[in-house]
């Protein structure tokens, strides 16, 4: 049928995790509908490489003349009630909290950084002077979209002649269960009513070259094999759009009882007023900001501000020192802080390593760094390495689907003799209600997780990790290994418990990423070395070797002085190791030093949840042999199995005693 040149065919747009318009298929697609289709590039070096594969070779039979992107704050994810209309009002919708510890599933911190990201791309797509915007809507995704399509349906003739067609739909493929349903409502709702549907490849993989996930290994050093050099797999990035379609000429409005602001403040209130109803988050001692600490992650969300990071730290020499660096806990750049910007899709990881490219090739910023014009320096190759662990998490969420939620993981056990796998071989694991098989007190161990929420373990570096976390979104792998090992193995509570208090706080939460590290660490993911156990005093030994992270967090400890001209334990550092210990866990301070520090009295430090007995000094009580030595992707340094061997030659600590939760 041939229609009349007038009438707008619009194609919508549905964002997810794809935030941005640089290097976004759907953008550069939309744009050869723009009516001048004079698209440019910008003229960085690393934005100016076309891509020539197959993502560019797509030819559609629709033309559009409009393009209507929308963001939709899906209501079972993010909690809406604070974008009803009137206060009179109630939300059609349930409580967007999670399964098991019922907490929030979008916290504070990620819920202000996707609506920077939002407001940030609002402004950019507003800035082309093409007619573009971003419109944000709530509700469940197949509603809203439902909602749109009727809103444009024609009822009569009249309408038929004035109206305008939304002959297609465009969104981009995210990998988790949740959202691959909203995909298939999505694509029912465009099937019934004839219109182009399309999912695109998510181009925020560092690689992905795997179709058939049967051939994904259960390894990550395999899948990491059979990539290798990983500087020369990434595909080319997309131009950025200088003109889409603009657009339609009329849009329908967010359906009622819900009302979105104009305003980015506005946006960010509608957000926050449902949580902050109750800012201790059911915690009888939420963590407090502690004096003069500063955020480790103060960044705001936004393509413009991932794009920034990135130039600082190549400009800045982080990226070339990063294998150096990665493993710190404390100060903006020892890592590269990148996760949230990959994970709410305001930058690309190809970004990320055609920025790199720049900079070893000497054609980019970071003129007279360090390794500038060299070639793939540690720094850069490590975190070529990183990016790819973030994408095998990303296909592990593919491939296992809603197995990574479940208590026992994606492992495989044995089959039982009738069928199914026999899960007598799996773990035992204390859970809230009581349904995790290892006979525990429910409310003991909903304690003991209220004070893990709270930073109130007894463990220095368990706690100083979960109050960081709590305060800013923001904590630093090695200490998430920590926490998470501490959760399912010290404490033997349920790992998916923790992985739900990571989902609620996290601002780089990314579901395969989230639950897959969870797993891994718990034992019940695709970590080959099947038992580990991270020693939170031998870490903290490691990596907090003066205890300035414990201190920034836990305030009330930061009376503990640490005497760094002292007898060195044979470590040569000349700091008093013996101090350190009532650091990692003050219940070994003396009585003395507790009364004096105002300790006394702390349920942290009288009854700490678990008393990890450990010995500082060469050879006391340890085994140097060095068997079992941590390897692969710095994971190392850590204790395997129940007689806690030490690791490596360099560790001058021994652990004597194993441990036991006092719960
Ligand atoms: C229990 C637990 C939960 C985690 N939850 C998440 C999560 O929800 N989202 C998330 O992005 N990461 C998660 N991680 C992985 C890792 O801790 C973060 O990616 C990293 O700390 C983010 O900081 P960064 O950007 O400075 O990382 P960098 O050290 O600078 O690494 C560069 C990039 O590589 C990727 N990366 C690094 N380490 C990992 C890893 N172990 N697994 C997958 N990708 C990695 C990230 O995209 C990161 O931005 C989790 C790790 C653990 C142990």
């Amino acid at each position: 049928m041939i229609r009349p040149a007038t009438r707008p065919r619009i194609l919508l747009y549905i964002l997810r995790r794809d935030i941005r318009l640089s290097d976004n298929p759907i953008f550069h697609h939309a744009s050869l509908f723009a009516p001048t289709n004079n698209n440019t590039t910008t003229s960085k070096p690393s934005e100016s490489r076309d891509r020539e594969d197959s993502v560019l070779s797509d030819r559609f039979s629709q033309d559009y003349t409009h393009l209507l992107p929308v963001y939709i704050f899906p209501a079972n994810q993010v909690e809406v009630s604070g974008f009803l209309r009137n206060s009179s009002d109630s939300s059609p919708y349930p409580e967007a909290r999670s399964q098991l510890a019922k907490v929030w599933r979008t916290g504070p911190h990620r819920a202000k950084f996707i609506a920077d990201g939002l407001w940030n791309l609002k402004e950019t797509l507003e800035g082309l002077s093409c007619g573009s915007s971003l419109e944000v809507r709530v509700g469940l995704v197949a509603e809203v979209v439902e909602h749109i399509l009727d809103w444009y349906a024609p009822e009569t003739d009249e309408e038929k002649d004035q109206g305008a067609d939304v002959a297609g739909i465009w969104l981009t493929a995210d990998e988790g269960t949740e959202e691959r349903k909203q995909e298939d409502e999505v694509r029912t709702l465009a099937e019934q009513r004839g219109m182009e549907f399309k999912v695109w490849k998510n181009e925020t993989y560092y690689v992905d070259d795997k179709d058939k996930m049967s051939d994904l290994p259960n390894v990550y050093t395999t899948f990491r094999k059979q990539l290798e050099p990983l500087r020369s797999r990434p595909r080319q990035i997309l131009p950025t759009p200088t003109e889409l379609p603009p657009l339609p000429p009329s849009v329908p409005p967010q359906k009622e009882p819900f009302e979105i602001p104009s305003t980015l403040g506005g946006l960010k209130e509608a957000l926050l007023a449902p949580l902050e109803k109750d800012l201790t988050f059911g915690l009888p001692f939420p963590p407090r900001w502690p004096e003069s600490t500063p955020n480790a992650f103060p960044f705001n969300g936004g393509e413009k501000a991932a794009q920034d990071r990135l130039s600082h730290l190549i400009s800045g020499g982080a990226m070339s020192s990063y294998k150096a660096t990665r493993n710190g806990m404390l100060g903006l750049d020892f890592s590269t802080k990148l996760s949230a910007y990959l994970n709410l899709g305001h930058l690309t990881a190809r970004q990320v390593h055609w920025a790199m490219v720049d900079f070893e090739k000497g054609e980019g910023p970071g003129k007279g760094v360090q390794g500038y014009g060299k070639g793939e320096n540690e720094g850069t190759a490590a975190v070529r390495f990183e990016l790819l662990w973030r994408d095998y998490m990303t296909l592990c969420q593919r491939k296992f689907g809603s197995r990574m939620y479940q208590i026992h993981g994606i492992r495989d056990y044995p089959k039982s003799k009738g069928k199914g796998q026999d899960l007598s071989y799996s773990k035992r694991w204390r859970c809230i209600d009581g349904a995790g098989g290892a006979g525990d007190d429910p409310l003991k161990t909903l304690d003991a997780f209220t004070r893990f929420r709270s930073g109130r373990t007894g463990a220095g570096l368990i706690d100083a990790s979960n109050r960081e976390l709590f305060l800013t979104g923001y904590t630093s792998n090695r200490a998430r290994q920590n926490v998470a090992s501490f959760l399912s193995s010290h404490l033997g509570i349920d790992w998916r418990l923790g992985a739900e208090w990571y989902e609620f706080l996290l601002i780089d939460y990314d579901v395969g990423n989230n639950w897959g590290n969870w797993q891994y660490v718990a034992g019940v993911g695709n970590d080959p070395r099947q038992g580990r156990v991270f020693n939170p005093v031998k870490q903290a030994l490691d990596y907090d070797k003066e205890g300035e992270y414990i201190k920034a967090w836990v305030p009330e400890l930061r009376g503990v002085t640490i005497n760094k001209d002292g007898p060195s334990s044979g470590q040569g550092s000349g700091i008093d190791q013996q101090r350190l210990m009532g650091l990692y866990q003050a219940w070994r301070l003396s009585e003395w030093e507790k009364e004096q520090l105002g300790l006394k009295g702390l349920e942290w430090v009288d009854n700490p949840l678990v008393r990890i007995n450990f010995t500082v000094g060469r050879g006391r009580g340890g085994d140097n042999s060095g068997r079992g030595r941590g390897k692969g992707r710095g994971r190392g340094g850590n204790w395997r199995g129940k007689d806690f061997r030490r690791m490596g030659n360099e560790d001058k600590v021994a652990r004597t005693q194993s441990t036991d939760a006092e719960f």
